[in-house]
């Protein structure tokens, strides 16, 4: 077996791809991707799931276009269009950044391949990395971005029933008439909007009381309550079983001896990260817990010269996290691995939305988080239809939730849920992460009238302050 030496091996082409800049031209680099180059979010995650949600969102306007007095249906969907429209943009993207690391980039070489540790060669002081292609690499320093792989629970895994992830979901060939959707998280709530949207009949499959649980009370109560008047939503759900019917589908049973009968299944359960495929006991690091490689602060695992970012090690499974991690993780390398001043992560103000509908949009603390703090909270709910673009949206269920410290007028949390919600907490973010409190916040600075962020300075003013 011949071997490449290099100085840096990047292992995972998502946010790892982004660290060789004209900074890292001197060294000889390795970039190791067993799938599509570009990663998860390019390919299979945030960026063509959003160009679905983006097509329900139109279906859904003109669906509810009567409700201004303006008569509209819609007539058909297109589906292959819309896959279409969606990968003609996405895989000329990933197919261009794969050509330009191996065209353009003298000082790189991509093994399109898995990869694993195969220990460290002390002679060298260099770790060995084995790809399945039978390619040996010999790097000093390397960079684990391996991110994570949908989870498929056992009695799905057992049960061999054909089911999809969202790694094919998007690309299915037609759509079904009816989905089930098994999980009751993000994936599951974007897909059962977007399917919704498009004409399927939706069921989303729920082991406990509620849809996205993790979120604030608030937000998770009332989301579930307008998920069930949209989708055929089944709480307290336990799977017993799941048999394909042929052409009829597939029905998946519950252990209360219901079922659900379904010509498509999605499973959308969680997501593991890959750091237990990459033999990694090899060089003496031992995954946490939960499956995530270890790292400190600074992205650095307990094997020297091993860094790590993203899905593989992160607690967000989140793409501005993993890029926040990759822009870190490559000043570090640039310092050198003792440096006395690394840069650190910063997960103070971690925001997400989840772009089902309505849209979601969460930062910092959730009420029973705050509480927990013994802190002396303040707490306000200021509904999307009481300001002027709620009337005029006919906004009914959208909310915008603040919870700041009572005494020092710190913004501790915000939870949104309602029409760009993920557009309108921006401000909070900015806020939380500049440290502005709640007055200066509110009455610093002009909002624009009667704009949708007004629900937002109307939830700051309602904030009972000491
Ligand atoms: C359906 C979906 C929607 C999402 N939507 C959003 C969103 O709207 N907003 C948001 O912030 N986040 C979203 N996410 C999460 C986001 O996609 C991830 O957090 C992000 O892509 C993680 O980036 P990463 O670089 O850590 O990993 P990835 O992008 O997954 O890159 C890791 C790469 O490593 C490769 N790899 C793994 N192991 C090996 C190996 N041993 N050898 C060679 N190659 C290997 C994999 O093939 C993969 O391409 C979504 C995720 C999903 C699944
Ligand atoms: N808009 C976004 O930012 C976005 C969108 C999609 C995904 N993501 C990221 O990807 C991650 C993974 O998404 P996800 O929706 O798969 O995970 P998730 O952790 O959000 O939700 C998983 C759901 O599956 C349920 N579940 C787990 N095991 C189950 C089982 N055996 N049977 C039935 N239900 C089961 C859980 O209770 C939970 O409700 C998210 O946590 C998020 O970080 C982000």
């Amino acid at each position: 077996m011949s071997a490449q030496q290099v100085d840096l091996a990047i292992i995972g082409s998502g946010s790892g791809n982004s660290i060789p800049d004209e900074r890292f031209d001197a060294m000889s680099i390795a970039i190791f991707e067993e799938g599509v180059y570009g990663g998860t979010c390019l390919n299979v995650g945030c960026i063509p799931t959003k160009m679905f949600v983006y097509a329900a969102d139109v279906a859904d306007t003109v669906r509810s276009a009567a409700r201004y007095g303006v008569e509209a249906s819609v007539e058909s969907v297109d589906w292959p269009a819309i896959v279409d429209r969606v990968f003609g943009r996405i895989d000329p993207i990933s197919a261009g950044g794969k050509e330009y690391r191996v065209e353009r980039c003298d000082n790189v070489t991509v093994y399109s391949s898995h990869v694993r540790f195969d220990g460290r060669d002390d002679e060298s002081a260099r770790y060995r990395l084995v790809t399945d292609d039978g390619d040996l690499v010999l790097a000093r320093k390397v960079v684990v971005a391996a991110g994570s792989r949908s989870e498929i629970p056992e009695v799905i895994a057992d049960s061999g029933v054909h089911h999809y992830t969202n790694s094919d979901v998007m690309r299915l060939p037609a759509l079904p008439k009816r989905m089930a959707i098994l999980g009751s998280g993000y994936i599951a709530a974007e897909f059962a909007h977007v399917f919704s949207a498009l004409g399927v009949d939706v069921t989303v499959v729920a082991r406990s009381g509620r849809l996205l649980r993790r979120l604030d009370d608030d937000v998770s109560e009332r989301f579930t309550a307008v998920a069930r008047r949209q989708w055929d939503v089944r709480l307290d759900s336990t799977l017993a079983g799941a048999i394909d019917l042929g052409d009829d589908g597939v029905r998946l049973s519950f252990t209360d001896g219901r079922h659900v009968d379904a010509d498509a299944l999605l499973v959308a359960t969680g997501r593991t990260p890959n750091g237990d495929r990459l033999g990694l006991d090899t060089i003496g690091v031992e995954l946490l817990a939960d499956g995530r490689v270890p790292v400190d602060a600074h992205g650095r695992t307990p094997a020297p010269e091993v860094w790590a970012l993203g899905d593989v090690s992160s607690p967000f499974q989140l793409k501005h996290v993993a890029n926040h991690e990759q822009r870190v993780v490559q000043e570090n390398l640039l310092l050198g691995w003792h440096a006395d001043e690394l840069a650190s992560f910063d997960h103070r103000y971690v925001p997400a939305a989840v772009f089902t509908h309505p849209q979601i949009a969460t930062v910092g603390l959730t009420e029973a988080q705050a509480r927990e703090t013994g802190r002396d909270i303040a707490v306000k709910v200021q509904e999307y239809g009481d300001v002027a673009y709620g009337w005029a949206m006919e906004d009914t269920t959208g909310f915008c939730k603040l919870i700041a410290d009572r005494r020092s007028g710190e913004l501790l949390g915000a939870h949104l849920m309602g029409p760009q919600a993920s557009t309108v907490i921006q401000p909070v973010i900015q806020a939380m992460s500049f440290g502005l409190r709640v007055p200066d916040m509110a009455r610093g600075q002009y909002w624009i009238h009667p704009a949708m962020p007004e629900v937002l300075e109307n939830a700051l003013l309602g904030l009972d302050l000491e």
